[in-house]
């Protein structure tokens, strides 16, 4: 799925925080938006992922005008098209891990069970077979970020959104996160990600720099 920001602006208390910016996410490629810390990385997915509204410019979803959707529609589209990889974003802490993977996708009983297949492959892949019945609030910072990557390979979503998904990881589980973003644009999943990390904006076909120029390698 496509995700496109035209001359965005966002304006927060006063503060002109993204300018007339505009980039373009396709399925099948990885972009980075890179920059010094402050210069709008997460406020641009924000937008892209219509979390934040713009003050102006045009938000595409899939060619559609995203920009004015309301609540229900654009929980239409998290829910049906979207995965999150952001840290702590949406993980309920008193519930188990395997709840928080397989949330709103499965049967009560079966989110309970946690026996799910799909879910098992999921911790597996992210190094957390065996604490599927956990609660998520006795895990660490790093192993919530992975129980959030979990999700995001449970879902099978149209275009990811990853807000610093390497932070606070070690090097084994760094490239566990780029090589996870990597096969899911491979298999055409659109994978947008705000990043500070050398490596993974490196392994991105498309970079957007937002302090200057846009260091794009993708053809439009
Ligand atoms: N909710 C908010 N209230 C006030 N200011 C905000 C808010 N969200 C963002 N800002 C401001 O907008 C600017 C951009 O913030 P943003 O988080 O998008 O930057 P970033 O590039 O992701 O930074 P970092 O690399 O440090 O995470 C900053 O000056 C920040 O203080």
């Amino acid at each position: 799925m496509e995700i496109t920001a035209q001359n965005v602006n966002v304006k927060i208390d006063g503060q002109q925080v993204l300018h007339d910016e505009s980039v373009c996410a396709k399925p099948g490629r990885t972009l980075a938006l890179v920059g010094p810390s402050g210069s709008g990385k997460t406020t641009l997915l924000n937008v892209l992922s219509l979390l934040r509204r713009v003050d102006g410019g045009t938000v595409l979803v899939g060619g559609q005008d995203a920009t004015a959707w309301d609540d229900r529609r654009r929980r239409r589209f998290w829910q049906e098209h979207a995965a999150f990889v952001f840290q702590d974003y949406g993980l309920i802490d008193e519930e188990s891990v395997a709840y928080n993977v397989a949330l709103s996708k499965l049967p009560l009983f079966a989110q309970r069970a946690g026996r799910i297949a799909g879910v098992r492959d999921a911790l597996e892949r992210v190094g957390l077979d065996g604490r599927s019945a956990h609660k998520v609030s006795t895990l660490s910072g790093g192993e919530k970020q992975r129980v959030g990557l979990a999700r995001a390979m449970f879902r099978s979503a149209d275009v990811i959104f990853a807000d610093e998904p390497t932070a606070s990881l070690d090097r084994n589980n760094r490239s566990l996160v780029t090589n996870f973003l990597l096969e899911e644009a491979a298999r055409g999943v659109a994978v947008i990600v705000a990043t500070h990390d050398e490596v993974l904006m490196a392994a991105c076909d498309q970079r957007l720099n937002l302090e200057g120029t846009d260091q794009g390698l993708a053809p439009p």
